[in-house]
């Protein structure tokens, strides 16, 4: 003989409140729910019926809180309660024989009603069904997992107060009362409630007094329902919609949105707007506010729109989507898959609309979302085509965008070369504007992988900048020249050791720049020197052979420039406190140029350093006294012979 299952009501109530729902205020929920399903079923069978939701808190001292929500829906006979209302997991909106389709009821699971016991034991139903001549009915369930229900005889004065709908009362458990107050209730009604399409109140104190003080305020119901959903409603002009819609994102999401997107896909049933946001954001934090069938699934629900739009929150409505069982998040299938999919093109239509505009909004969304543009510029061909024609890059010729970057020069060249990371660009920077050379700064997060993409399109010649492009702005001095500077250099380098620095004597423009720093933190530059010296032509593995060959290998270079005239003259300088302080000077504002902040003791460094020039130069004598060549501040010594002279052309 086959037996019955039995449950433990307060076993499953405990697996809800603990692993299910986000917390007991969900009770509230799924009464809601239930009331306005109801209606629903009714409104279906007699489209003319009342569609109404009350609800009401009944507080008196010493009792605990009672909590009433009436509805004017189907209502119960005594036979469907005892069908419905105890057998967990059974409910009349998924079956079409106990009620009607199930697309237009927002619950399905058949365990609604259990939430209620995560704040009360006893739940008492009154109801009559709107079946013609149906009694009205009692049922009274407890957390114990026991239930009566009963016809109530006409002549009861009970009954005679139960009209065609059903109102379900439950009694505060101790530790639960304040889920009842009447602003809680109030406020989780409003959260909930507020955009579906039937009229749902709150009874507040009715003994509050009017701002004028003294008469009663009249209004004893607060209605929590809008009476359409605000994307949907109807403005006079549409600069007129445009300030509604951000004034109720500012009420319901917190921000004034920089700008707000339609979003709509009949087909699935969603609507709803895309508000992006004022400010910038890390990438992964979407969240976004999504209703079911106009009632709250959650407010930080993820996937309705692809990660890529992190810039922007929405406000959704779906039929179509599913909801997982605590109605708290989406479910993750090839629904939400093709909605997220359709709503990031609608986004991305409007972002290459607006965007391309030279307009104050385009202006202030690029400034603000630039990175959220480039991680979809990552996926995405056309989104990639916007970016390069709107989004301004660091150049060595100041802000401008990849377009004009690769535009070309007069010799018609057209190419873009990068740079992939920022200390890369910060090295070559001066030195590529002295040529004249564009380097783009690409690196900036996803920069480095949108030169590659862009690379591979068709009209965009897009390559990384190699050593070679500095190969023949960073030129050897004659082997005379060396020769001659073989002990100031080694003087630099021994002066630098403590500061894990080499020192090299290159000939480059501009002339303003004494030296330039390169860096090589892990590596990486090192690693890529090698190769290249392996397969470079002899002046070039020279110089290279110059980063790499020190023992041990030392993790930056100063290349001090011999066309500058300071450092010519520092080169000039015999060993003494002058050259080291000169040195050092040159060596620190290097390490600024390269973006580098300066440490304390450096920053201590460079003032003494500039001390000890001071010093110097106040003890010199007068230039204006014919000795033009100690114009740059360190003095040569008379016995010294100036290279300046002998050693270049
Ligand atoms: N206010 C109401 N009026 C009429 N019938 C109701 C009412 N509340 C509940 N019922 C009936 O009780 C059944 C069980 O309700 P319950 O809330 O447990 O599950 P559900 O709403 O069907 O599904 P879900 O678990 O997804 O909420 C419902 O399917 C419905 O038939």
């Amino acid at each position: 003989m086959s037996e019955r299952f039995q449950v433990e009501l307060s076993g499953m109530v405990d697996l809800l409140s603990r692993h299910l729902y986000s917390g007991p205020q969900v009770y509230l929920r799924e009464l809601i729910q239930n009331a306005v399903d109801a209606v629903t079923a009714r409104c279906e069978t007699d489209p003319g019926a009342a569609a109404r939701v009350r609800l009401s808190v009944e507080e008196a001292p010493g009792a605990p809180p009672v909590l009433r929500i009436a509805d004017t829906g189907i209502g119960l006979t005594a036979a469907e309660a005892t069908e419905l209302l105890a057998t967990i997991g059974r409910s009349s909106k998924r079956d079409a024989a106990l009620g009607t389709g199930r697309e237009a009821f927002i619950g399905q699971f058949g365990i609604g009603m259990l939430a209620s016991f995560m704040v009360a034991d006893r739940i008492v139903v009154r109801s009559r069904s709107c079946v013609p001549g149906a009694a009205a009915i009692r049922w009274a369930g407890s957390a114990d997992g026991t239930f009566e229900v009963s016809e109530l005889p006409e002549d009861d004065p009970e009954a005679g107060r139960v009209e065609v709908g059903t109102t379900v009362e439950l009694v505060a458990r101790p530790d639960a009362a304040h889920w009842f107050a009447t602003e809680t209730v109030l406020g989780l009604a409003r959260e909930y409630a507020s955009l579906l399409p039937v009229d749902i109140a709150v009874r507040v104190p009715d003994d509050r007094t009017t701002r004028g003080g003294g008469t009663t305020d009249p209004a004893r119901w607060r209605r929590v329902t809008e009476p359409d959903l605000p994307w949907r409603a109807d403005f006079a002009s549409p600069a007129e919609r445009e300030r509604a819609l951000a004034a109720y994102c500012e009420e319901v999401l917190g921000f004034t949105p920089l700008a707000s997107i339609d979003l709509s896909l009949p087909l699935a049933g969603v609507s709803g707007v895309a508000f992006v946001l004022p400010q910038a954001v890390a990438p992964g934090s979407g969240q976004h506010r999504v209703y079911m069938k106009r009632m709250l699934l959650g407010s930080r629900v993820d996937g309705v729109l692809p990660e890529w739009a992190f810039f922007a929150r929405a406000i959704l409505d779906s039929e179509a989507l599913s909801p997982t069982a605590s109605r708290e998040q989406v479910h993750d299938d090839e629904v939400l898959l093709g909605v997220r999919e359709a709503l990031g093109e609608q986004l991305k239509t409007w972002a290459m609309r607006e965007l391309r505009a030279p307009t104050a909004l385009a202006r202030r969304v690029l400034e603000t979302h630039h990175l959220a543009l480039r991680a979809l510029a990552v996926t995405d061909p056309e989104m990639l085509e916007l970016v390069a024609e709107v989004l301004p890059f660091e150049t060595s010729d100041g802000a401008m965008t990849l377009r004009e970057a690769g535009s070309g020069d007069d010799d018609g060249a057209g190419e873009i070369v990068y740079t992939a990371t920022t200390e890369a660009y910060r090295r070559v920077a001066a030195v590529a504007r002295a040529q004249g050379m564009v380097v783009v700064n690409a690196g900036y997060v996803y920069d480095a992988e949108l030169m590659e993409r862009l690379g591979r399109r068709p009209g965009w010649r897009v390559r990384e900048l190699a050593s070679a492009d500095l190969a023949h702005v960073l030129a050897t001095p004659s082997l005379a020249r060396e020769d001659e500077l073989r002990s100031a250099v080694a003087r630099a380098r021994a002066l630098l050791t403590a500061e894990d620095c080499d020192a090299v004597v290159r000939d480059f423009a501009p002339e303003s720049v004494p030296a330039i720093l390169l860096r090589d933190p892990e590596g990486e530059h090192r690693r890529a020197l090698e190769r290249e010296r392996a397969a470079a032509p002899e002046l070039w593995a020279d110089l290279l052979g110059a980063f790499a060959e020190p023992e041990p290998a030392r993790s930056r270079s100063l290349v001090l420039n011999d066309r500058s005239a300071l450092v010519r003259r520092l080169l000039a300088a015999p060993a003494g406190p002058v050259f080291d302080a000169g040195l050092r000077a040159v060596y620190l504002s290097a390490l600024m140029l390269a973006g580098e902040g300066l440490r304390a003791t450096e920053s201590n460094a460079l003032s003494e350093a500039l001390g000890v020039l001071l010093g110097s130069a106040l003890a010199a004598p007068d230039p204006r006294g014919g000795a033009e060549r100690r114009s740059g501040g360190v003095p040569t010594t008379d016995d010294t012979p100036d290279p300046l002279e002998e050693g270049r052309p």
